[in-house]
């Protein structure tokens, strides 16, 4: 597992012109307002508070370009689904994340968050099979594994897969931010796609 020492955010994005241009691999991270990738993002970067978290879903509303090392940037996309702004401003959204997921070439997969606890929403669906549709590598994370009984999550797992129709070659992975389950093997999918299986930075 990579070992981040210094992470830095380093753009806050709307549009490609404000992307980064050093080129390193990037990972996305993405789903629904609330779900929990600003936690996970810090999880991964072991830092407690970095990416802003909060209980008010929304906050996160730019592409969020954070350099781990000089190795690579994950990307925390704002969050879909979240009713109280306006048409106008969900398409802007919409179309802010679609220009980045589909035009660019340093994106070497994509992290998609649902809620362990739940079936996976038809927005959810939506943008697993939307990425599906485009060839992106896809890692889907049932975060908040922590609110339910280790009895359950093979059956939570069973359900997300059938409502998303996950293909197998895509990977799943159960993850709790409060207790870190999972962390290393989401690590291990990152190093994969972003470097090919090379470890770096150790
Ligand atoms: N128990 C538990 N709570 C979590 C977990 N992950 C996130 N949360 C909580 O869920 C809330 C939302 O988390 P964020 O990480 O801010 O969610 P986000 O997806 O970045 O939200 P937006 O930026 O609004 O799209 C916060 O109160 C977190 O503390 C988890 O694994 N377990
Ligand atoms: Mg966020």
């Amino acid at each position: 597992m990579m070992e981040v020492n210094n992470v830095e955010l380093v753009m806050s994005a709307v549009s490609p012109t404000q992307y980064p241009t050093t080129g390193y691999p990037e990972i996305a991270l993405v789903g629904r307002s609330n779900v929990g990738k600003s936690s996970l993002t810090n999880v991964l970067i072991n830092r407690r508070s970095y990416a802003r978290t909060s209980s008010q879903p929304g906050k996160t509303q730019t592409l969020n370009f954070y350099k781990v090392e000089e190795d690579l940037y994950f990307v925390d996309v704002p969050g879909y689904g979240y009713a109280k702004v306006s048409r106008q401003e969900r398409e802007k959204w919409g179309e802010m994340i679609e220009t980045y997921l589909t035009q660019r070439e340093q994106l070497k997969g994509v992290i998609s968050l649902v809620d362990a606890r739940h079936e996976p929403s038809q927005e959810d669906v939506q943008m697993y099979q939307w990425l599906s549709y485009y060839e992106i590598p896809i890692l889907v994370v049932a975060t908040k594994s922590d609110k339910i009984v280790r009895g359950k999550w093979n059956k939570q797992e069973s359900i997300i897969k059938k409502k998303l129709e996950f293909d197998k070659k895509d990977s799943f992975i159960m993850f709790s931010a409060q207790t870190k389950m999972g962390k290393e093997d989401i690590w291990k999918w990152i190093e994969t796609q972003a470097f090919g299986g090379n470890e770096v930075g150790i």
